[in-house]
């Protein structure tokens, strides 16, 4: 059992993954096919793949790619804010440690839910977007693993903040505004030395962002 504090100890992983460079620049990114990413069903282990970083980084976009890759649910972490947390943000009023711990409480009880579905058929995982700025909500998040063989796996994406302006700037019909990006990059602690998690630069287009993520996911897939 893992005592406060302590994290899962992770095979070796890339930890930082570079989806900015073109690593094979003949090809055009459609002639690009992405490694597919098979897990085995009737493995005891389950996995819980975070997808993190500040509004506008692509965790919506990368987390849709991962669930149909994988063949699991995502859960979108904007649904389980409460209504006041959406006003907050919406008011352009940057969250609080507080105002955040309810939230990721109740991301991290829907993350379990799903991976014991009703239908008596367990998947092999999950895929969850979730900011998880800090290491102390990665860390509530990191409860769903205590004395369960569930792996939790945090992707963080990369981006400059010239690059998440335009991104968030672009989303129409969003609560999260871009002026809310500079108080995120404010709060937020890059993963450091936390073995289950892993950096990809995400300044990319989205076909290479896919391929690097998914090249990541098959990476410790098989190492587990
Ligand atoms: N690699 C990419 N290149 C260009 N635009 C992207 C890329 N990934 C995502 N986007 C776009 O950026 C915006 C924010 O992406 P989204 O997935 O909603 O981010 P998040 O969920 O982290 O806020 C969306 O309009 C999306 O289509
Ligand atoms: O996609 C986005 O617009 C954001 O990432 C959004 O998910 C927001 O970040 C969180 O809902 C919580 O806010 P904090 O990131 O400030 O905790």
């Amino acid at each position: 059992m893992l005592s406060a504090g302590e994290r899962p100890q992770h095979p070796a992983s890339p930890a930082i993954v570079d989806a900015s460079t073109v690593l094979m620049p003949n090809l055009e990114p459609k002639t690009i096919s992405p490694p597919s990413v098979m897990l085995p069903h009737k493995s005891p282990v389950q996995h819980i793949w975070v997808v993190t970083g500040p509004a506008g980084c692509g965790k919506s976009t990368v987390g849709q790619v991962l669930r149909k890759e994988l063949g699991v649910s995502f859960l979108e972490g904007d649904d389980y804010h409460p209504a006041s947390n959406k006003t907050k943000m919406g008011n352009g009023i940057p969250l609080t440690d507080e105002d955040r711990w309810d939230w990721l409480i109740s991301l991290r009880k829907a993350a379990i839910d799903a991976l014991s579905p009703a239908d008596g058929n367990p998947p092999t995982g999950v895929v969850v977007a979730c900011s998880a700025l800090k290491q102390k909500y990665r860390d509530v998040i990191r409860v769903a693993a205590y004395n369960s063989p569930v792996k939790i796996h945090f992707i963080y994406l990369k981006l400059t903040e010239n690059v998440l302006m335009q991104r968030v700037s672009q989303r129409q019909a969003h609560y999260m505004k871009s002026d809310m990006v500079r108080s995120q990059l404010q709060a937020l602690e890059e993963p450091q030395g936390e073995d289950d998690a892993i950096t990809i630069n995400v300044e990319g287009s989205q076909e290479h962002v896919q391929r690097r993520v998914l090249e990541a996911v098959a990476e410790i897939a098989n190492a587990v």
